[in-house]
Formats: structure tokens, sequence, C-alpha cells
């Protein structure tokens, strides 16, 4: 079935993106990028092809000789050829920095990737041992690592990379923590994607330009640390570097002060040509993402988090051990007894769900109604495992088909989310990764849960963006996010979650951030997909117009608990609890309507938007 969707058709933002592929391309097409590579080459890998001559050979007779053929830059103190130790010598400190800045990576990136995302005790041991390893003086720590080690410049630039470490450490936890919140990233989870995946997909590619641009000024730092080492004179003396030059030099400085000039041109061009580089490669990646990197909808595509979710801890209680695999006496699908949901708040643990039960049968919609901060969508986080970490969650029972679901770990809690119990949210755009196209990110959990191949995944996906009702479905399957509109980015995610054929869809208020047409469409598709597939369907709502449209059960909270529970024509026929009757009058239909406004009543001006003078204030 293919509904009309005028909403999408007018929204839709027709833009050409690039792929990630052109990367190098686009690096090579930037000159500043392309001069910095010719530079940081020629220091590095050509010195054989650019001289003849040996940097370490002496001869007392070429001793600070002048510039001639034979030594194009003249000679050193000790007659060795100045330009065949720059340009060995770019290799010497370039490999050394280079050496600084791979360990530097090696334990700031994983470190900094596990404590920003699993947070917990990795991150509270690993900040402390930054923090400890940012208050050593790093100077100090290097000389006397040189003059314990001897002169080996290398093993003083592995130490210095360990000394590094805790500033890419931090750059990627607090990379990795502001994205983690991302709800795109919470969807993931939900459609049952593994830690690894999501870390892989979704949190590497935000963390890899700011890493760059750190690597880039680690290099540079590393080179001058270097040369600042073997300046003092604690490098191989057998070895040409920019820094024994310079300490050559500075024995000179008298009778021939140019030998200053040529390590310094190359350090301080080399520090310059990694800056620039960075900032490149950084330009470049944004260029090859710009398809997707876009804000989606503005600011509209992002609810404030903090406010709205909580992570899960598994405190769950004493009461559930042993209540694994419990059958329930009726088809219930879903059984939930006595959720509390606490926060820790300034003012004490503050209790937002306190003792909710619920139960969802196959095939049956279960509309949840209540006020704003009622304690719906926390519900259903909890049921979904996507509350905070801090925040304490209890309850008497979770069963799930038969399964107690409170005593699961994480892994087997991967198996049931996206594949049987799956998950559509109140803002769609904000629950798509805007890196991705919509297609990669649909196929990769149906290739995971169902082990399809590329091309089955591919083909179930786009028939599901037809039967959701897309017009164009290979169209939005090679779109951003961003070139979609709000509906079809519902679709989109309507199709996600059913395509792994869920036995329980769990939908917080999926329309609430649509307008009243397509609401109603979107409405109709959850009613027609629940029927096809005999799903059980809880529905967060506060519209009592959608629960009399599509639910068969409803129960009513208020301030975190479930006040009434009935089936929806009973509800609306006899409603039992105040709150409920309280609720139903405050909806439109229902209200008395308000009565004529007397001849002799006036409205104040500032009410009407009248000004003194007389004229109507607005928009023209
Ligand atoms: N991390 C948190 N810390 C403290 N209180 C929280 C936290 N997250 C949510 N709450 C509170 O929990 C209560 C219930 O929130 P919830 O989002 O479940 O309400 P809701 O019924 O879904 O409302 P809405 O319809 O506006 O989405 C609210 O008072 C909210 O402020």
């Amino acid at each position: 079935m293919t509904l009309p969707q005028p909403e999408e058709a007018a929204h839709t933002i027709a833009v050409a993106t690039p792929g990630r592929a052109g990367l190098l391309r686009r690096l090579l097409r930037s000159p500043v990028a392309v001069t910095c590579l010719v530079l940081l080459a020629l220091a590095s890998l050509f010195a054989p092809l650019l001289t003849g001559q040996d940097p370490a050979h002496t001869s007392l007779t070429d001793s600070l000789a002048p510039m001639s053929g034979q030594h194009p830059l003249g000679g050193d103190g000790v007659g060795r050829d100045v330009l065949a130790r720059l340009l060995y010598g770019g290799r010497t400190s370039l490999l050394g920095a280079l050496l600084a800045v791979a360990v530097a990576l090696a334990i700031g990136v994983p470190a900094g990737l596990v404590a920003g995302y699993y947070r917990k005790w990795f991150d509270a041991v690993s900040s402390w041992l930054s923090n400890l390893l940012m208050a050593v003086p790093a100077i100090i720590v290097l000389l006397v690592v040189m003059s314990a080690v001897g002169q080996n410049t290398y093993l003083a630039m592995a130490v210095f990379g360990v000394l590094m470490s805790p500033g890419v450490f931090r750059l990627i936890r607090a990379s990795v923590i502001s994205v983690r919140e991302e709800l795109y990233v919470d969807a993931a989870r939900v459609s049952g994607l593994t830690d690894p995946r999501i870390i892989r997909r979704h949190i590497l590619p935000v963390v890899q330009a700011p890493t760059i641009i750190q690597a880039a000024q680690m290099l540079g730092l590393g080179i001058v640390i270097q040369s600042g080492l073997e300046f003092l004179g604690l490098g191989s003396a057998s070895q040409a570097s920019w820094g024994s030059m310079l300490n050559d030099a500075f024995a000179n400085i008298y009778t021939k002060p140019v030998l200053m000039v040529w390590p310094g041109v190359a350090l301080a061009v080399t520090v310059a040509a990694f800056g620039l580089l960075g900032n490149a490669v950084r330009d470049a990646l944004a260029g090859s993402a710009v398809g997707g990197r876009r804000p989606s909808r503005g600011a509209a595509g992002r609810r404030p988090v903090a406010a709205k979710k909580a992570r899960h801890t598994t405190s769950v209680t004493s009461a559930m051990n042993g209540m694994s695999e419990t059958a329930d006496a009726d088809d219930a699908l879903l059984v939930l007894e006595d959720l509390t949901v606490t926060h820790p708040t300034a003012e004490g643990d503050k209790a937002v769900v306190d003792g909710v039960s619920l139960k969802v049968r196959r095939g049956e919609v279960l509309g949840l109604v209540g006020e704003s901060g009622s304690g719906k969508s926390q519900t259903a986080f909890a049921l979904l495992g996507l509350l905070p970490r801090e925040a304490q969650v209890s309850t008497g029972r979770l069963v799930f088909d038969g399964t107690e679901l409170g005593r699961l770990g994480r892994a087997d809690m991967n198996r049931y989310r996206g594949r049987r119990i799956a998950y559509v949210p109140q803002e769609p755009m904000s629950n798509l990764d805007p890196s991705f196209r919509i297609g990669a990110q649909l196929v990769e959990p149906v290739r995971r849960h169902l082990g399809l191949s590329a091309s089955e995944a591919r083909a179930k996906t786009l028939g599901l963006l037809e039967r959701v009702g897309i017009a164009d479905p290979k169209r939005v399957f090679n779109a951003y996010p961003h070139q979609i509109s709000g509906g079809m980015a519902q679709r989109v995610l309507i199709a996600g979650a059913v395509s792994c054929e869920p036995d329980l869809l769990i939908a917080d208020e999926p329309t609430t951030a649509l307008d009243v047409t397509v609401q109603a469409e979107v409405l109709d598709l959850v009613r027609s997909l629940q029927r096809e597939r005999n799903m059980g369907v809880i529905l967060v709502t506060h519209d009592f117009g959608v629960v009399a449209d599509i639910c068969d059960r409803v129960s009513v909270m208020q301030t975190g608990a479930v006040v009434e529970s009935a089936p929806v024509a009973q509800l609306f026929a006899a409603p039992q609890h105040p709150y409920t009757r309280m609720l139903l009058s405050s909806t439109l239909e229902d209200a008395e309507p308000r009565a004529a406004l007397s001849p002799g009543h006036t409205v104040p001006a500032s009410v009407a938007g009248i000004t003194n003078t007389g004229r109507q204030e607005g928009p023209a």
C-alpha cells in the first residue's frame, strides 16, 4: 500500500551529496595540503635522491666550509655536509615525532572510547590516571629517561607519547560522551546493534576529525621536543637530526651564525606544515561528510536528553532473581509488574515511575496516556533498557514472551531489542545518524538479525520503504537524513522498526513532531502494520484522540503511577478515576464551548494586537 505523502514532497531537499571515497581526491585538490605533503616527503623520504653526501662523514678540511658545489649549504663545525644532515635529519625528527604520536594515539584513543562509552569504574580509573600523568612535568621525565637509558631518542619519544596520551584520552572521551547521548545512538542500540558496531559506525566518525587535528598538533610538538633534547646534546651522536644540527650551530654561533638558520627554518616549516595538513584533512573529511553532518532540522531535531531520558542500571531487584523463563498464565506478550524508576537529583532521589504494572497481549495495542511528565517515556525507556546508568530501576517482574528480561545481560538483551522488541521514537530526525545514508542505517540491523546477504537486505529494505508509503524508495534509500522530511523520516524509522518482524513495538509519541495530516497517515500506518503482523504495540501518547483511533486498551498514568487501565470503549464510556475523567473532560471535543463575548466586553489592546493608533500589529 502506498500512502499519499504531500508533506514529504513539499519538504524534500534535492541536494547532490559527495561520497566519502573522495577524501584523498579532496585533499589532493587543496594546494596547501599538496605543498605540505611535498615538504614532508622531502624531509623524510627523498634524502638519498637529493644528496650524494654522507651526513655522518666528517672532514676537518671542510670544517665550517662555505657554500660550494660540493657542499651547497656549506660544512658544519666538524666538516659534515649541512645539506645532507638537513635532509637526513628530517627523517630522524619525523620518525621520533611519529613514534610519540603513535604511542599517544594507541593509548589515548581506545582508552577514551571505552571510558566515554561505558563510563563506570574504567572511566573513573582512567580519568584519575590521566590527571596524574598530566600533572607530571614531561621535560623532567624525558631528561631522566635519556640520562637513564643513554642516547636513545626513540625510546624517549615513546615515553613522550605516553605523556601526551592523556590529551588524546580527554579529547576522545569528551567527544564520545557528547555523541553517545545522541538519539541516533540510542536508536542504534534499540535496533540491537552491538557496542563495537555502534562505536565503529556512529562514534568513530565523530571523533576522527578532532583526533586528526590533535595528532597534527602533537606531531609538531613532538618534533620540537625531540629537537630540544638533541639540542641539549641528549640525542645519538651518530644520527643526523635537526636538534643536533642546532647544537653544532650553537657551538659556532659567532663564527658561522648561518648554521642556525637551516635547521631552524626546517623545524618551523615542518611544524607549520603539520598544522596546515591537519586542517586540510579535517576540511576534506568535513567536505566528504557534507551529505551527512548537516544539522537535520535545526534545534527541533534534538530534545533535551537529560530531561528526557536516563540510562538503565540493571539494579533490577533481588525479587527478580530466580524468575527466568516464566510462562504467563494467559496470552500475555509482555508482563511488567511493579516498575520503579528513581533518579538521583540535587534534592535527593526522585521516583519518576512508581509501581507501574502493564500487560500487553499479542496483537493488542495498549495506549499509555497521561499528562506531560507523568512518566510515560520513562516507562518505555525502562522497558527498552535505555535509562541512564545513574537511574535506579527495579521491577517485580518483566517477562517478555516467557523470558524474564531483567536477568539478561547487555548482549542477550541485544538479541531482543531490534529483533523482537522494536522502538519508534518521538523525533525521527534526531534518531537517524546524519553521517550515513538511510539505506545503510536500515540494512545493518536487518543483516545482523536476520542473517541476510547485502543484496537480500537491500531488497527487503526497499520493499519496506515502499510498504510504509515512500513513493520513491530508491531515492530515499540513497539519501542522507537531511534530504528527507520529518514525515518521511518517521516512515523510515517505522520501516526500520518493523524490518525484523518484531513481536512488540514500543512507539513513543511517534507523531508529535509531525503536522496534523501526516500524523493521521503515520497512525494509520502503525495500525495497519500492527494488524498485518499481529504485533503487540505500546503506544505512548497524551492524545485521547489517538487512543480512540488505534488502541484496544489504555493505561492512564499520573505522576509516575498507573491510575486506571481498561479497554478503550469502557474507559471512554465510564472512566473510573477522577484523573481520567479530568483528562477526558479537558479534551477539546468534550469541553464546554466558551460563552460568546457579551456586547459590552472589550478585548485589551495588548491581547488583540491593536495599537493605540488603531492599526493592527503583526507580520505584514
Ligand atoms: N534524568 C532525570 N533526572 C530527573 N528526573 C527526570 C529525568 N528524566 C526524566 N525525569 C522526570 O521524569 C518525569 C517523567 O518524565 P517522562 O519523560 O517519562 O514524562 P512523559 O509522561 O513521557 O512526558 P512527555 O509527554 O512530556 O514526554 C518528568 O518529571 C521528568 O522531569
